[in-house]
């Protein structure tokens, strides 16, 4: 069996009165697309928030590439190998296409500050390969002739394509996609599908969060089911959707 990635065991979360996420574990797999699935406020965007160190945890351990590490900050997930996108897009809209990737590729990047104001020889260098790499991915992700267009200009679309371009740039362990194909029509479902399998055949491993469960069970190797913050089913998309906590948890939420 190939290699534990991300291994997150025992995780609650509490905000006020209401328990978001309660004792709930994952195990993904090197070269899996995890899925985490359930009706609207069963906890997966703040399950994803604590994984990427938006939110700490009440409890919970966490383990990446077989290495503890503590989600307490953005900034130290991202090095330690998790990158995301969001589900309410997040780039910098005035920036470039091109400009967005690069910034995702200064997580890896050696020249500090020092570097940038002083423009060493070692830091144009370095600049110059965050370039190209950035470009590569813009292509890989399929928006290459929109490098220079402002982030803002793109369509819905192609900025969920460019964001998943700039969670790549940083070289992640993990990707977690946060409903990726959240607004897209028929085609660019179509498209986005692709995209994530080519991501997963090329060696890396992806945890998604997504509504449309056609996307889901077509795409995922495993999959979490979350209601009220528990964890009510772990397995295949093919058993989890014959569980009856499942159907009764989605019947419940109206069957969305
Ligand atoms: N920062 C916060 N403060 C207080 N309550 C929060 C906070 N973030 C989330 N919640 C609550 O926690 C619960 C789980 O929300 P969460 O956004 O994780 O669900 P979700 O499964 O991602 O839902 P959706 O599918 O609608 O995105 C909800 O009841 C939500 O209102």
């Amino acid at each position: 069996m190939s290699e534990t990635i991300l291994k997150v065991q025992g995780v609650s979360k509490r905000f006020g009165g209401l328990q978001a996420l309660s004792d709930v574990g994952i195990e993904i797999r090197k070269g899996q697309v995890y899925g985490l699935i359930g009706p609207n406020g069963a906890g997966k965007t703040t399950f994803f928030n604590v994984i990427t160190g938006l939110y700490i945890p009440d409890a919970g351990t966490f383990e990446l590439g077989g290495e503890p590490y503590k989600p307490s900050a953005v900034h130290l997930v991202a090095k330690a190998g998790i990158a995301r996108t969001f589900q309410n897009i997040r780039l910098f809209a005035e920036m470039t296409a091109l400009e967005n990737v690069m910034v995702g590729r200064h997580v890896r990047t050696k020249s500090g500050l020092g570097g940038a104001v002083f423009r060493t020889a070692r830091f144009k260098r370095e600049e110059a390969e965050i370039a190209a790499r950035a470009k590569e991915l813009l292509d890989y992700v399929g928006i290459g002739k929109y490098a220079e267009y402002k982030a803002r200009t793109l369509s819905y679309g192609d900025q969920r394509r460019l964001e998943i371009a700039r969670a790549l740039a940083t070289d992640p362990k993990l990707i977690a996609l946060d409903e990726p194909a959240a607004g897209m029509n028929a085609t660019e479902k179509v498209v986005l599908r692709e995209l994530i399998d080519r991501i997963r055949r090329d060696g890396r491993t992806i945890l998604l969060i997504e509504h449309d469960v056609k996307l889901v069970m077509g795409l995922c190797d495993r999959v979490t089911v979350l209601d009220y913050g528990k964890q009510i089913a772990e397995g295949t998309p093919a058993d989890v959707q014959k569980n009856e906590k499942v159907i009764e948890a989605y019947l419940g939420a109206g069957g969305h």
